[in-house]
């Protein structure tokens, strides 16, 4: 038999984000529950009504107090960089950032370099996230070969290799052929896997910098027009229709993208759609700053549109909430915002973002938040060894969120290698308080563990699971 090293854990009178269910509800509405942590398993739980847990020796005790428990919070889009644009991110950064957000989980986009398009890539990258421990890297797999758009990876190998591969995407670059489109719908429907399209009609986006209307053309910018977006989507929800496949739709950044994604939702195709949290708040107005952090892709639209994306989480067309965490240095973020690069870091911004536009506007409850960033987005990436719940005999991946008060995000709230968030200097609700993940703290009342500490549990962790 297997001794661990893990301690165990006394969470001692938390709420359940699952009792939550009333949106605008109060939290202090919802019991108290105990929960106990040991081997990375939940091994009992009790409500506080009826007597609580008693400590035993050597537990460490959580007053939880005031704090909301999730199951981990699960990103199915980051971007980690690793290999090959390290002086943006590496996995152990990322998955830094991300147990500061909260995340259990990640599942890293493929435009590394080299590109993950193949079983070694993404064995290696799995490698460094299990040797980092702050998170379970799940990596998503290229579409085509070195996202080129002309050939298709060796999507199988990939599937079948050590990472397992669920999810397939050239997230950065659209799947625009749409032959190309077809056989990779059809190669991951015989394994139950997943196509996840960054749905951008090339054509239509050439030398594109912000959302098309009068707004890019009073601000000398070229226009990048929904129809870029939405053309892309109904094309591939009808092409997953006919091949009864799965897709999934990255970023949707517009009204008539949702409307797309409802109508093929009743017609029952097998699609889901993701939004970030960016997208859910800032609106191209940004641009007028010329300021690059405000630059990123899909480009921030309209009012209206982040309106209709709300109303859409609230009515379940939009699936989940998926950060898109995209770091760059700051010489590509500061500069002319035609010469900038794309993208916003988002990991440690993600969940008060949520919690601002969402719960606090009444658009869901924290049991649908839950599910938004942590139970669906685990579900569509088949994730292995996830909590379904937060109860006895559940792996111990959980997050405890204190959602009261306000403070402004600054630099020091931002643990990955870049600082390219566009949420600095904004007054934020929530703070995250803890992450455990596999039963081990990741975060500990807001400071991330040492990565020695994270290392060594992370390996005993993974040898209580063999
Ligand atoms: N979102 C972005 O603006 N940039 C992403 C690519 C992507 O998600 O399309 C990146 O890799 O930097
Ligand atoms: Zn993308
Ligand atoms: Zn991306």
């Amino acid at each position: 038999m297997i001794t661990t090293s893990l301690p165990g854990i006394l969470i001692l009178g938390a709420r359940l984000a699952a009792d939550l269910t009333e949106r605008g509800g109060d939290v202090a509405s919802a019991p108290q529950v105990d929960l106990r942590i040991a081997d990375g398993t939940i091994v009992e739980r009790a409500a506080r009504a009826e007597g609580g847990l008693e400590p035993r020796e050597g537990e460490r005790i959580v007053e939880a107090d005031g704090l909301i428990a999730l199951t981990g919070l699960v990103d199915l889009h980051t971007h980690l960089r690793e290999p090959g644009f390290e002086q943006s991110e590496t996995v152990l950064t990322g998955t830094r950032a991300a147990a500061a957000g909260g995340f259990t989980t990640v599942f890293p986009m493929a435009n590394t370099m080299p590109v993950s398009d193949t079983a070694g890539v993404v064995e290696q990258v799995q490698a460094l996230g299990d040797a980092a421990g702050y998170a379970t890297v799940r990596p998503i797999g290229a579409v085509t070969e070195d996202l080129g758009g002309e050939r298709l990876s060796e999507i199988g190998a990939m599937a079948q290799s050590r990472a397992r591969v669920r999810v397939f995407s050239d997230d950065g670059k659209c799947v625009h052929d749409p032959l190309l489109m077809r056989r990779a719908l059809e190669y991951v429907k015989t394994f139950d896997g997943v196509v996840a399209q960054h749905a951008q009609d090339p054509r239509l986006t050439e030398g594109a910098q912000m959302n098309e209307g009068a707004l890019s053309s009073e601000l000398g910018l070229k226009g990048w027009p929904a129809v870029a977006e939405e053309s892309i989507i109904a094309r591939d929800v009808l092409l997953a229709e006919h091949i009864g496949a799965r897709l999934h739709i990255c970023h949707l950044s517009t009204e008539g993208s949702v409307e797309v994604v409802r109508w093929a939702k009743a017609r029952g195709v097998q699609v889901t759609a993701e939004v970030t949290p960016h997208h859910l708040i800032l609106t191209e107005e940004l641009a007028r700053s010329y300021d690059a952090r405000y630059k990123v892709n899909p480009p921030l639209r309209r009012d209206s549109d982040v309106r209709a994306l709300r109303r859409a989480v609230a009515e379940g067309v939009i699936d989940i909430i998926a950060t898109d965490h995209a770091p760059h240095p700051v010489e590509a973020k500061e500069c002319e915002w035609d010469a900038a690069a794309f993208g916003m870091v988002g990991l440690e911004s993600a969940l008060p973002i949520a919690q601002l536009t969402l719960i606090d506007e009444g658009h869901a409850s924290w049991a649908e938040l839950e599910r938004l960033l942590s139970r669906k987005p685990a579900e569509i990436g088949r994730l292995e060894g996830h909590p379904t719940a937060l109860e006895a005999g559940q792996p111990a991946d959980v997050v405890l969120v204190d959602p009261s008060g306000s403070s402004v995000f600054d630099v020091a709230r931002l643990h990955g290698k870049s600082v390219n968030s566009p949420f600095l200097g904004m007054e934020l609700p929530g703070r995250v308080h803890t992450t455990i993940r596999r039963g081990y703290h990741t975060l500990d009342d807001g400071a991330l563990v040492d990565p020695e500490t994270v290392a060594g549990n992370a390996s005993a962790a993974l040898a209580e699971a063999r």
